[in-house]
């Protein structure tokens, strides 16, 4: 495909998705009905149609509108590519520019702030320019782009080095990351991940550094009894549990089905992870981590569609959800043990004020609190640390 098709395509898929179409769907089918197209083809093909989902607003301001053509119009003036050399209409280009396009290039593009607040839903605009404060623009810049791909390596199965090595014989490169001492950040070859060797035999998993940072940072005793109480897919269960080899790890979820990936993820990286059945959770443990649901606006560089369908109502249900998780978690805490609440947002309503509201009721103390945004690398992610007094 010429680069003027896979625009064209990024187009079609664009509308199909405004029109209610999930984004990774519309890109299934796509792929299924373009059998010619290759894989570099549907890589480029899926990064126009992220890139503009990240950048809706600043490209529909742009383009003229938040159309296919609109927002391919857009990424192309923010690219400094020449929309003359793509819209030609012809083979698989999209057809010429018509006057009304035409008109909105010739008239002056807004002024680069202005261009990255609308990259946020308007309604969080403000709440975010307070939260943010000093780093708000640095911040928003870096939610433009492309989320990096970080690898958690399993000091457990091997070194930096021993994985660096692995790696590169599958053709992936990668550097040690500053924020983490088991990260590395993966320069080249990240669609080879999961299918390669070091991936397979437990040496790396797919994780953000800013969780790795995190989650470094927690001393326990021996054979700690530890409780992840919104488990998931067991991200940071894994990483607690090659951390703290003699550890006893409990991964629970409201949901079982969340957690169906732990026993292979575990199996692969040799750690020993026990599953709690929903509700089922009994005993003290002398750490509780709480990975909350979030609105993950910390990790929309990934998800850029969740970023447009959050509303103030689904915002509320999630801070109630969270006061509520803290709360039946608190019980499941050894006295002087640890309880460490998490988000992927970098919204305050549901850190800071979350963990102060939980504070009030009293019974924990808090030892330390952590705010890592895109400036770091990683995603956007916070943390806090209490002790049950
Ligand atoms: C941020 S995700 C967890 C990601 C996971 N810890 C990881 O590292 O891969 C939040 C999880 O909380 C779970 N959850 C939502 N409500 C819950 C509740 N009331 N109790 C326990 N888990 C809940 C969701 O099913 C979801 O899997």
């Amino acid at each position: 495909m010429t680069p003027a098709a896979r625009i064209a395509a990024a187009i079609s898929l664009l509308d199909a998705i405004a029109a209610g179409e999930p984004a990774e769907r519309a890109l299934t089918n796509w792929g299924r009905a373009n059998r010619f197209a290759g894989s570099g083809d549907r890589a480029a093909v899926r990064d126009h149609v992220y890139d503009a989902l990240r950048c809706r607003g600043s490209y529909a301001a742009l383009g003229g509108g938040a159309s296919g053509r609109g927002l391919m119009l857009g990424m192309c003036r923010a690219e400094a590519i020449d929309p003359a050399t793509v819209f030609t209409g012809e083979g698989h280009a999209p057809a010429p520019l018509g006057a009304e396009e035409l008109a909105v290039l010739a008239s002056a593009a807004p002024a680069a702030e202005d261009l990255v607040a609308r990259d946020w839903p308007e309604w969080l605009l403000e709440q975010l320019r307070a939260d943010l404060g000093a780093d708000f623009a640095e911040v928003s810049a870096a939610m433009q782009v492309r989320a990096p791909v970080f690898l958690r390596v399993n000091l457990t199965k091997g070194t930096l080095a021993q994985a660096l090595a692995a790696l590169a014989d599958d053709g992936i490169a990668a550097e040690p990351h500053p924020l983490a001492r088991t990260a590395l950040r993966v320069l080249s070859g990240a669609r080879r991940v999961s299918a390669s060797q070091a991936y397979m035999r437990g040496l790396v998993e797919l994780q953000d550094v800013a969780s790795q940072a995190v989650l470094e940072g927690i001393s326990l005793p021996q054979r700690a009894r530890v409780l992840d109480y919104c488990a998931g897919g067991g991200g940071k269960a894994l990483a607690l549990a090659a951390a703290h080899p003699g550890a006893a790890i409990t991964a629970h979820d409201v949901d079982a089905a969340r957690m169906r990936d732990i026993a292979p993820r575990a199996a692969r990286a040799g750690a020993r992870i026990t599953l709690a059945d929903p509700g089922k959770v009994s005993g003290l443990f002398d750490l509780v981590m709480v990975d909350a649901p979030c609105s993950g606006s910390g990790t929309w560089r990934r998800t850029p569609e969740a970023k447009w369908r959050l509303t103030p109502a689904r915002l509320a249900e999630l801070t109630a959800l969270q006061d509520e998780i803290l709360t039946a978690t608190a019980r499941h805490v050894a006295p002087g043990g640890q309880l460490l609440y998490m988000t992927c947002s970098l919204l305050a309503v549901e850190n800071d004020a979350r963990v102060d509201a939980f504070l009030e009721r009293g019974g924990f103390a808090l030892l330390s609190r952590r705010r890592l945004s895109p400036r770091e690398g990683g995603d956007g992610f916070f943390a806090a640390l209490l002790r049950r007094l």
